[in-house]
């Protein structure tokens, strides 16, 4: 299979639970949630994207040819000598569209441990050792278990306590990003102290100036 790649990079993950951790960051094109053409934002299932995932221009991009070329580019990616450690982080758009298990496999073959940031309206592939999903209001979770639920806060007909009952080891909310994005960060820190399973997820990134 050919898996477009928006952009291939590695930073610190800057959310959730590796929050810090040194990764190669693989953001694949495309999303079914939205076109992220911005002339569409309006009547998209999900508004408020940060990201730019059209195409396969960015850094480090490209349409790889199989999974043992995209693996490759990834390991080349890691900056250190040796397999320790190595972490890979699948976004997008959404990573679910095209995430396989022959990249799944090849990845693991180059020592990597692997994330996901998933809308969850997509089955995950089994062997993801680290699955992040991210409900968003107006689409149908189908992927119900996983390692982190990352709430992005507020969203209108959402109440992250109908979200516990999912099959997850840890709860994140994390303040939407945009023009409300001070009075979010107030609300989602009073929503976490109030409501002691949730945890606050600030995106670090962007305060810290990395990608
Ligand atoms: C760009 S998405 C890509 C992965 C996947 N499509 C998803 O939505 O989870 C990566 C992460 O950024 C979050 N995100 C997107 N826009 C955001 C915003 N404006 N403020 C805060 N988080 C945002 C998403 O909820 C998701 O957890
Ligand atoms: N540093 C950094 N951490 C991230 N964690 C999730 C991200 C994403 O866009 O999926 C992201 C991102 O874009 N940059
Ligand atoms: S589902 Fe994820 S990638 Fe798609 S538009 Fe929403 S935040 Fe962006
Ligand atoms: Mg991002």
């Amino acid at each position: 299979m050919t898996y477009a790649v928006k952009e291939l990079f590695h930073t610190l993950q800057g959310e959730g639970g590796q929050t810090g951790r040194s990764a190669v960051f693989c953001r694949f094109a495309g999303c079914n949630l939205w076109t992220g053409r911005e002339a569409d934002r309006a009547t998209a299932v999900c508004q408020f994207c940060d990201t730019d995932f059209i195409g396969t221009d960015g850094d480090g991009g490209g349409k790889f040819e199989s999974a043992a070329s995209l693996a490759t580019a990834i390991a080349a990616a890691w900056p250190a000598p040796g397999r320790d450690r190595r972490f890979v982080v699948f976004t997008g758009g959404e990573p679910l569209l095209q995430l396989d298990k022959a990249l799944i496999d090849a990845v693991h073959a180059e020592g990597f441990t692997i994330a996901v940031e998933s809308n969850g309206t997509l089955a995950a592939p089994a062997g993801i050792d680290w699955l992040c999903v991210s409900p968003k209001a107006g689409s149908t979770i189908v992927q119900k278990s996983g390692q982190e639920l990352k709430l992005v806060y507020p969203q209108s007909g959402f109440d992250p306590a109908d979200f516990l009952k999912l099959d997850f080891e840890q709860f994140w909310l994390q303040p939407m990003d945009g023009p409300q994005q001070a009075a979010n960060i107030a609300a989602a820190t009073r929503y976490c102290l109030e409501n002691p399973r949730w945890r606050l997820s600030l995106q670090t990134h962007k305060m810290i100036g990395i990608p």
